[in-house]
Order: C-alpha cells, then sequence, then structure tokens
C-alpha cells in the first residue's frame, strides 16, 4: 500500500520503529467541517493515486504535528525539574478502534507499558466510555479512571477541601478510601441527569429496534449510539429517531459525533478539558509551573483537553491520527501502536531516572 510505503520511509529517515496498519481507524477522518457519514464510516477504499496525495498531505502535516516519537528527548529535556503527568484517552489510543465497542481489549503489552508509566508518572485514563467500562478493560489499579467524557472522575483527594457524604452543596462529590488508606474524591458533575439518562435509553433501544445493526451503549452519564454495521440507507432513519428523542429534553441534553456513533451528552459545561483541570487540581498542580502534563488521545473530545494544556502554555498534547486533521495537539502519534512505542520509552527513562510518581 502506497501509505504504508512512504510513511515507512519517512520514519526510517527519522530512525523511528515502523508501524503496522491499525485496525480500523487509519482510514477514519476528523477534519470534516461538515457532517458526513458515509465518510466517517472507516471503511473507504482509496485508489493509489488518492492514497499518494493523501500522504503528501499527511508528510506535511506531520512537520507542523511532529511525532512524539522523534521529539522524545525534546519532550524529556523540557521536563526537568518537573513533574510528569500523564493522561490517556482509551479507544483509538490505547486499543485500537474495533467492529465491537465491547470488545475494544488493550493488549497485555499495552497494559504492562501503562502500568510502568504509572509507576514512575501520576497517571489518568479519561474516556467517552463510563468509569466502570474503561476500569474493566484497563484493569490497572495505580491509575485515575474518568468515565462519561470526564463526567465522572476518580481522583486523588485534594489535601485542603473535606468532603462531606450528607453534606447536600457536595451532592456531586463522593469520599472513598482503598485498602490501603488513600482517599479519592468521585466527581459526577452530571449527576442530575441520571434519571433522564435512564428513561432516554429506553426510548432510544425501543425507537431503534428495528433497524438492524444499531448497538446503544450505556455510558452512565451519556449514552453511545454506534451505527458502524447500519446500512446507509438506514443511516437517516436513526439519526431521525435519535433527534426524536433529544427533541423531549429540550436545553437538557445536545449531541455530538465521534468515530460512527451519536453520543448524547447532558448540556453541561463539563468536558474532558475539566476532567483533566479537575485532576491536575487535586494533584495540587492547577497553576502549577512544576509539572509537565502529557494527554494523548485521538477523538475530537480530546480536543478540549490539547485546548487546556495550549492555553496553560505547558504541557505536550499529543494526537493519535494517521491522516492530517485539525487538532490543537503540538505532537502526533500515528496509531495505538507508536503510542505503546511511546509509553515504553517514557516508562523506561522514568525507570533508569528514578522518577518516582508523587503517589507512591
Ligand atoms: O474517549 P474514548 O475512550 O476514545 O471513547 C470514545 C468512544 O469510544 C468507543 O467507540 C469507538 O470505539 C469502538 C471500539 O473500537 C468502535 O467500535 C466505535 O465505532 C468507536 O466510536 C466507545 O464505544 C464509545 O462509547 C466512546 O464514547
Amino acid at each position: 500500500m502506497v501509505v504504508v510505503g512512504i510513511a515507512s520511509k519517512i520514519y526510517e529517515a527519522m530512525g523511528i520503529q515502523s508501524w503496522l496498519p491499525n485496525i480500523i481507524s487509519n482510514s477514519e477522518s476528523m477534519s470534516k467541517s461538515r457532517h458526513d457519514h458515509t465518510m466517517d464510516r472507516g471503511y473507504i477504499n482509496t485508489s493509489p493515486a488518492e492514497s499518494s496525495i493523501i500522504d503528501e498531505n499527511y508528510i506535511s502535516w506531520l512537520k507542523e504535528h511532529p511525532s512524539a516519537i522523534s521529539s522524545f528527548q525534546q519532550i524529556i529535556n523540557t521536563s526537568k525539574g518537573k513533574q510528569i503527568a500523564v493522561f490517556l484517552d482509551y479507544d483509538g489510543t490505547l486499543s485500537p478502534i474495533v467492529c465491537d465497542p465491547n470488545r475494544a481489549f488493550m493488549s497485555e503489552q499495552m497494559r504492562a507499558a501503562v502500568r510502568e508509566v504509572s509507576k514512575h508518572f501520576p497517571t489518568a485514563i479519561i474516556s467517552g466510555r463510563s468509569r466502570e467500562k474503561v476500569y474493566s478493560f484497563v484493569k490497572l489499579n495505580d491509575v485515575y479512571y474518568s468515565g462519561s467524557h470526564g463526567m465522572d472522575t476518580m481522583g486523588p483527594a485534594p489535601k485542603n477541601k473535606s468532603y462531606d457524604h450528607h453534606d447536600n452543596a457536595d451532592k456531586y462529590h463522593y469520599k472513598t478510601i482503598d485498602e490501603e488508606g488513600n482517599e479519592f474524591i468521585t466527581f459526577q458533575p452530571a449527576k442530575d441527569f441520571i434519571p433522564a439518562i435512564e428513561k432516554m435509553l429506553i426510548e432510544l433501544k425501543e425507537r431503534t429496534k428495528n433497524i438492524k445493526g444499531v448497538v446503544i451503549e450505556d455510558n452512565r452519564f451519556c449514552l453511545s449510539v454506534h451505527y458502524r454495521h447500519v446500512k446507509d440507507e438506514e443511516y437517516e432513519t436513526l439519526e431521525e429517531e435519535v433527534k426524536s428523542v433529544l427533541i423531549n429534553y429540550p436545553d437538557r441534553f445536545h449531541m455530538t459525533r465521534g468515530k460512527k456513533v451519536m453520543e448524547i451528552r447532558p448540556s453541561i459545561e463539563w468536558n474532558k478539558g475539566h476532567a483533566l483541570e479537575y485532576l491536575l487540581h487535586n494533584l495540587g498542580f492547577d497553576n502549577s509551573r512544576n509539572l509537565l502534563p502529557i494527554y494523548i488521545g485521538d477523538d475530537r473530545t480530546d480536543e478540549d483537553a490539547f485546548k487546556v494544556l495550549r492555553e496553560r502554555g505547558d504541557g505536550f498534547p499529543i494526537v493519535v491520527a494517521s491522516k492530517p486533521r485539525e487538532t490543537m495537539a503540538f505532537h502526533s502519534l500515528h496509531d495505538p501502536s507508536e503510542v505503546l512505542s511511546f509509553l515504553i520509552r517514557l516508562g523506561r527513562w522514568g525507570f533508569d531516572n528514578n522518577a518516582d510518581s508523587i503517589l507512591a
């Protein structure tokens, strides 16, 4: 394939381990200004001529968003005297995009790499999935988890604030203590929306039951309507059904789009960027210049977190993308296999330099 051939050459020239073709995500474009669900299907066949145009664009895009692997030393140099903290998206970042959302498993190698990183640096996974679901895939205890696009975030308890289960002003927070006595705070700013979400889930299942291929995923504080297996001619019907459910909740919910998925989300001002700020705050680093946050993600929703890092003026937002796209990220990684290489290198550097997570 032309794309693989040319990109491998560039990577060879940069001294980077060549990448394996990804399962699906490589052909997914996120840079469209107008939504086109057929373009968004991820199975687009490109002719060799088209591939080579895409490739040239990718090569020039890479100049603006250089590989985080080839820039690894620069990233590390910037971290001198600072605490690195690592934030990771799940789907398309730690696991490849696959056809069945329930089978987006993470490889053992990736798990080992994240485990090693988390030994040396505070590490969090911020996903669109429910927090419980993403934990069931990752299965690592020394990592913080934020689910439902940041609307369900479990982080360290900040030292200077106490939380009381019975304090109504703080009904969105609750405290848990693990077996080792560590305190965690879970923040669920969309808690009031749960009854409506549960009702919507029933309505959506009922309205879409005759559309073959639809998968509705309950992400607790948001819902995902997957249409990867829906026939093109049925897509509009599905979209109409989703909209007709939404119309009953004016101003309370809205729809966003991801990779072959429509997502219903509470209309509150809270996203992955806010979850990132929340975690940084609880770690004691909100305005700190002593921190170097690294955020790696492939989704549109990760752009909110990239923006936070840009606005802070520190840290490294890294986009996972195999095609040029508009992004607030500075650096890029081609696919999850490159994410793996980057994390292995970071973990090794943490080990060699005795970098200990402040949580250890
Ligand atoms: O924030 P993320 O961790 O990236 O989650 C975003 C959505 O990811 C999942 O859907 C996507 O990945 C599936 C598995 O590879 C794929 O089948 C689907 O087409 C993609 O849209 C997840 O299922 C959603 O709930 C998340 O919101």
